[in-house]
């Protein structure tokens, strides 16, 4: 019987095909699992670059292109109208890549093209100059382009190319275009080098390329495939991820890192999902977890999407880390109630008002901020579990900035005493306390759960990876963590390694982006101004080689001198975006103050425009601050209110007179916010401002 595996741009080509078109190819893949090869109705092609490929028919107007590997079997490449399955059909080449002995689709007519009409030689040197051709070879480049590849000058020339060849190559040559060492390439290669090669026998090579090629068990699987054509991810993952998540064992902890969009959530569930099948039947459990409930939800939707299998279902608890800590402190008996953001942002007002006062680096008395106050509790005193003043002076205070003199400590600790006692009268808990309630608590019962995967991790405070760490026994596959320290947007400075969680020998780095459009990126990435930032393992993190698979268009930036006028000019733009048939939901608009966004929202709902609810079930354009978009993502993105005097926001930065390594530390976290805003664009970006603009945008407006 012929089997007919799907190719991975055959999805998105499914999903826009009318419901009437897409049940035509769901009967023609049917009749063609029935057939057997002698009666299987290939249309012939002339002129074909590759006499593998051939048509098959759908209906009048449409035909599937398809390629045969051999041993009746083939792969559905694309549906197409009549002419343009032809022009498709015609123009690509499938080869064996002789290094990692992968099934490689090419547009051959349009390398031919591209080689026609590029200049013979660069004008300014060209960009692959620096690597050898022996390098591009080990790297997996085939022979036959290298000529070509010494022609190209330029990124957009590169781009050009790069549509019409292999996809791994263009991985490989995007990552050495971006700054990626040979080495640094070879290594996120070298785990599929495949030696002895047989570049003839192209079932191996598609079984060895399941970014690319899915073969199918069966009706049940194709079907469940065609449900979700959109959600690509839940079938084809890049090889690194596919790598990071299916691997068998880990002897410890994983640490999965990569810049934003680079498919960590989604490698995080395929990894849940893998871990759930392999558990034995006696009620052990998969922790799925991150930063908040919104997140968790979004998680939970995801993980629908990825499998509706209610057994794998049942054994992963998809749960924010707040929310299992209360359920956990609760369940033991303790009653408590959480502490609403306002009563501590009061708690901390007072004891800043009460509290000691000194004399700063300008040679002025003045108190300790509630800022300052606050953060010296939650990434000192919470972070350590110091309990005595004693273990407070003895204590160090990393990522703290400025140091505090013997006398300046006891004055804080007799302010952070008194400030925890009011809170403790009133029965009241902050999250992080929660935490490390439960952290005890989990540290005295069985281990509740038999692996751990954590999103978002790097804004988990460390009394949330104790309690994490204590719900799981150590061991092989005990904890997948996934985390970007360029998307910290909250205080935690974490070492995994002191808080029990070795992960060093088992991190990974994932660098394309999916989500966003290479000009968003170019703009994301240099909002953060090349300042390098420190990961959960101790390591420098990077972002060489981060970079996206798709272009668009460029972000629009746009100065209003007035606030009103920046307005209307919002509603225009989103007005735009929902007349060119963009789904509400698809639509966010952020802003860096609840203010503004309470504004927004009042102004465009005003304007008859439907903004989203989640209280009162509201489906709609989503506006938020930029804190709340963190994991989230949009086609379209308006982020507004980008003066100076906003971002950065000036309750969040201590005063360089008062400590000059804090002030720093300050702005590089709102550099990081503005990242994190705009990296949750797909497609369009507009950002907005009125007056001067942020200090942290000129960078950007050029
Ligand atoms: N292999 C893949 N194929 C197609 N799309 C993918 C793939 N991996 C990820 N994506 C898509 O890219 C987008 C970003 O993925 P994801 O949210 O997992 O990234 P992330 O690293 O967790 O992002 P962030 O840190 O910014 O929240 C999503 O739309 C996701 O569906």
């Amino acid at each position: 019987m012929a089997e007919l595996a799907i190719d991975r741009g055959f999805l998105p080509a499914y999903a826009r095909l009318q419901r009437r078109v897409q049940r035509a190819v769901d009967a023609a893949i049917r009749k063609f699992a029935e057939h057997t090869h002698s009666r299987l109705h290939l249309e012939k092609l002339s002129g074909a670059r590759d006499p593998k490929i051939h048509l098959i028919p759908i209906d009048q107007a449409y035909q599937g292109v398809v390629v045969a590997l051999g041993e009746q079997k083939y792969v559905l490449l694309d549906v197409l109208p009549h002419d343009d399955a032809i022009a498709f059909a015609v123009s690509r080449r499938f080869t064996v890549n002789q290094v990692l002995g992968v099934l490689e689709m090419r547009d051959q007519a349009g390398i031919e093209e591209f080689a026609s009409t590029t200049p013979s030689r660069p004008p300014a040197g060209g960009l692959f100059d620096g690597i050898s051709n022996a390098d591009l070879l080990r790297l997996g480049v085939d022979a036959d382009l290298l000529p070509l590849l010494r022609l190209i000058s330029t990124d957009r020339q590169l781009e050009s190319l790069g549509r019409r060849l292999p996809e791994g190559q263009l991985d490989v040559l995007n990552g050495l275009a971006s700054g990626m060492a040979v080495e640094e390439v070879w290594a996120e290669v070298a785990d599929r080098i495949v030696s002895g090669v047989d570049t003839d026998d192209l079932v191996a090579a598609a079984r060895r390329t399941p970014e690319r090629i899915a073969f199918v068990s069966g009706p049940v699987e194709l079907a469940a495939i065609l449900a979700h054509p959109f959600d690509v991810w839940r079938t084809f993952l890049h090889p690194t991820q596919r790598d990071v998540a299916y691997r068998e064992t880990y002897n410890g902890p994983a640490l999965v890192t990569g810049s934003a969009g680079t498919g960590k959530t989604v490698t995080g569930l395929h990894r849940a999902v893998f871990l759930a099948q392999r558990l034995p039947q006696d009620g052990s459990k998969v922790l799925l977890t991150t930063f908040t409930r919104a997140l968790a939800e979004a998680l939970d939707r995801q993980l629908y999407r990825l499998t509706d299998d209610p057994m794998v279902r049942a054994r992963i608890d998809v749960v924010s880390v707040d929310k299992l800590a209360y359920e956990i402190v609760t369940r033991s008996g303790r009653k408590v109630a959480v502490a609403e953001a306002e009563v501590l942002d009061q708690l901390w007002d007072v004891a800043a008002k009460n509290g000691p006062t000194y004399v700063n680096r300008a040679g002025r008395v003045t108190t300790f901020s509630s800022a300052f106050l606050r953060r010296e509790w939650e990434q000192v005193v919470l972070a350590q579990r110091l309990t005595t003043l004693q273990a407070y002076r003895d204590a160090p205070r990393k990522g703290r900035g400025e140091g505090l003199r013997a006398a300046q400590r006891e004055q804080v600790w007799a302010t952070i005493v008194a400030a925890e006692r009011d809170l403790a009268k009133r029965r009241l808990r902050t999250h992080t306390q929660l935490a490390d309630d439960a952290a005890v608590i989990a540290r005295q019962s069985p281990a509740r759960y038999r692996h751990v995967v954590v999103d978002e991790g790097q804004d988990l405070h460390p009394a949330q990876w104790r309690l994490l760490r204590a719900l799981v026994t150590p061991g092989p596959n005990d904890m997948f963590l996934l985390a970007d320290s360029y998307q910290r947007i909250y205080d935690s400075q974490v070492s995994l390694a002191q808080l029990g969680i070795e992960v060093r020998g088992r991190t990974r780095r994932l660098t394309v982006n999916y989500r966003t459009t290479h000009e968003i990126l170019d703009l994301s990435v240099r909002v953060l101004n090349g300042e390098a930032a420190t990961g959960l393992d101790d390591d420098g993190d990077s972002l060489r080689g981060y970079r996206s698979i798709t272009r668009g268009q460029p972000p629009v930036l746009a100065p209003h001198g007035s606030r009103d006028n920046e307005f209307e000019a919002l509603i225009e733009r989103v007005g735009t975006w929902l007349d060119q048939d963009v789904e509400p939901h698809a639509i966010g608009v952020a802003a860096r103050t609840g203010q503004l966004v309470k504004t927004i929202s009042r102004t465009l709902s005003e304007a008859h425009i439907p903004v989203a609810d989640d209280k009162r079930g509201i489906d709609g354009v989503r506006v938020a601050t930029m804190h709340r978009m963190k994991g989230l993502e949009f086609q379209c993105i308006a982020i507004v209110g980008l003066d100076a005097g906003v971002l950065p926001a000036p309750h969040a930065i201590t005063s360089a007179a008062e400590d000059p390594h804090a002030h720093k530390q300050d702005l590089q976290r709102e550099r990081c916010l503005l990242f994190v805003a705009l990296t949750r664009a797909r497609d369009m970006l507009y950002l907005s401002h009125s007056g001067t603009p942020s200090p942290l945008l000129p960078a950007v407006a050029q």
